[in-house]
């Protein structure tokens, strides 16, 4: 290792003393361990309305206390002060880390690079505040004089997913489903041309705003889908609708200016929010405000902050997003479980898995330290879930008998919809909420031969009804889920993840990852524009991308561009004919 380099932390004591408590932990079984009331006691936690159980975690009290010991040794506090200072801790980009200040209150200090930057941060939620305002009373129009009713919001990985989950968490709360009356929010990510169709599928331009989210205002995807709306805006309403119709929030406000959008309706953000990270900033905050109204969202700020203020107050012992994070690194790295199963029971937290995948799987996917030293071991977990129960109808199966998945269960005690039909054993929700209960000890318990046996199962079905169990899980259970408790849930996850990266010794807010395919892609673009419009051949390309390539441009000889209105044939887009 070079000066100056540090050892990674598999080379710490703390490290090796967990690898020799596993085999204790093998020693021991959920089914037993359960019954220990002080331990289960031990590991039920509480914080502002959420109760996080870890007594399914395969852990006894040593197993935590030793972690506190990695956590030590990785200076955890210190990490987590240092965020909250500002310090540049992304170091390969030289930027702070300070995604919690975009939700603290207004008299909070929080500095970074010497000056407080909570001011900026409500200058922009001010200014939201009066622009939502304005579009949801009516008072901005669109350019034939029609109130703008629906909003597309165009931005793709973090300017999408988190503006996403949040949308679908709120939209069936009575309170949001209230305010957003009468209006439409539709996203567009992806490049693919049939996104764009579905996005604009029913909308009329002139009651229609785009806003456009891109951090960098350079992400190829984001920038062909707001050219090509800006085209069907334009087309049907003239060039100089783009200033009634067409919004942007970036850090980029040169370009943004360069696009072709008023400076006065673009909404900033900064460097030290990292795009995963962001959707407490305009790039979230503008899409939800418009369609919910500003004060609704402020109390989804209120969330957030309220976990992040415990975060970097609370003991390591008793801090959630800590715990959290240790029974992670627990699971991933000392007892071979790389993947984690996001299991909401709740339909309205669809989006909250697609969201965390993001944030924990491109933060922590890395392989060298932050020093840039090859780890021996592997860091991040492969993240993906379902709502419950419809996951139980389709992976489940996997997590029973198959491999150890750890499972994350979240529960909401009071659903924001509440149906109980006459003659029905429990409510609609009670029913929905029994599985979540349920599924928990099914994987901790399992089930043996002898119970197998004693319900007289013939004996060549036994071993396929057999569960192994000791199959550890965390549950997560939160009153009621309002834009407060999802701000809570949100911010829990975030610093989950960040605490990993930092036991890890990884830098989790850079993505230097994602970079080799994009300007892969560039090269194919290129030959791609030579090959359709000068015939030239295709070069340096292997065999396999040469041929595929190939077959592709013989399947598809258009070559001239076609008339806007055939960009969007009225059969598939409505609103623009002919
Ligand atoms: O917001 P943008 O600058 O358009 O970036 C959108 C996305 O681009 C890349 O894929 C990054 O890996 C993501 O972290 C980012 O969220």
């Amino acid at each position: 290792m070079a000066s100056g380099q540090h050892a990674p932390i598999s080379e710490s004591a703390a490290w090796a003393d967990l690898k020799q408590h596993v085999k204790t932990i093998e020693g021991t079984h959920l089914r037993n361990l359960m019954q220990d009331n002080n331990r289960c006691e031990e590991l039920i936690k509480e914080y502002d309305g959420i109760v996080v159980d870890l007594s399914r975690q395969r852990v006894i009290h040593d197993t935590v206390d030793k972690l506190l010991n990695l956590a030590e040794e990785a200076k955890l506090k210190e990490k987590i002060d240092q965020m909250f200072d500002g310090v540049h801790i992304n170091e390969t980009e030289n930027r702070s880390v300070l995604h919690a200040a975009l939700r603290a209150p207004r008299d909070e200090v929080i500095n970074c690079d010497g000056h407080n930057v909570v001011p900026a941060v409500w200058d922009v939620l001010d200014k939201i505040d009066a622009f939502s305002d304005q579009i949801r009373s009516g008072s901005w129009l669109g350019s034939t004089g029609k109130p703008l009713t629906d909003v597309v919001a165009i931005g793709i990985g973090g300017s999408f997913l988190g503006p996403l989950f949040v949308h679908t968490a709120m939209q069936t709360e009575p309170g949001c489903a209230q305010a957003a009356k009468g209006r439409r929010l539709r996203f567009l990510a992806n490049v693919d041309p049939i996104d764009v169709a579905r996005a604009l599928l029913d909308l009329n331009q002139e009651t229609t705003l785009v806003v456009i989210v891109s951090k960098t205002f350079t992400t190829a995807e984001t920038m062909l889908n707001a050219r090509t709306v800006r085209t069907w805006i334009t087309s049907a309403l003239g060039v100089e609708a783009v200033s009634k119709h067409m919004v942007a929030v970036s850090t980029n406000l040169k370009l943004v200016k360069e696009f072709g959008i008023d400076p006065a309706n673009a909404f900033g953000f900064w460097d030290w929010v990292g795009g995963r990270y962001s959707v407490c900033s305009a790039v979230g905050v503008l899409p939800l405000a418009l369609q919910y109204g500003f004060s609704h969202v402020k109390k989804f700020l209120q969330g957030a902050w309220s976990i992040d203020d415990h975060f970097r107050s609370a003991p390591l012992e008793s801090n959630l997003p800590v715990l959290l994070g240790l029974m992670s690194v627990w699971n991933v790295s000392f007892l071979g479980c790389p993947a984690r199963a996001i299991l909401p029971y709740c339909q309205a937290l669809a989006k909250l898995a697609p969201h965390i995948q993001q944030v924990s799987m491109e933060s922590n996917g890395k392989g060298v330290s932050l020093d840039g030293v090859p780890l021996p071991f592997g860091t991040g977990e492969i993240d993906f879930g379902e709502p419950g129960t419809n996951g139980q109808h389709s992976f489940y199966q996997l997590i029973h008998q198959g491999r150890v998945i750890p499972c994350d269960f979240i529960g909401i005690i009071k659903s924001q919809q509440s149906v109980y039909l006459k003659g029905e054993q429990v409510s609609n929700h009670d029913e929905l909420m029994c599985n979540f209960f349920a599924q928990a000890d099914a994987l901790a318990y399992g089930k043996t031969r002898e119970e197998l046996v004693a319900e007289k199962v013939p004996e060549a079905l036994i071993p396929h009804k057999m569960f192994s169990g000791n199959r550890q899980s965390l549950s997560i259970l939160l009153p009621n889920l309002t834009p407060y408790t999802v701000g809570q849930l949100l911010a829990l996850y975030e610093h989950r993840v960040a605490v990993q990266g930092w036991i890890w010794g990884i830098n989790s807010f850079d993505q230097w990852g994602v970079e080799l395919g994009k300007s892969l892609a560039g090269k194919v673009r290129t030959q791609m524009n030579a090959a359709r419009t000068k015939t030239q051949p295709l070069s340096g390309f292997n065999y396999s991308t040469t041929t595929l390539l190939t077959r592709y441009l013989q399947g598809k000889t258009q070559l001239l561009y076609p008339d806007p209105h055939d960009v969007f044939p009225s059969n598939v887009l409505p609103g623009f004919e002919k």
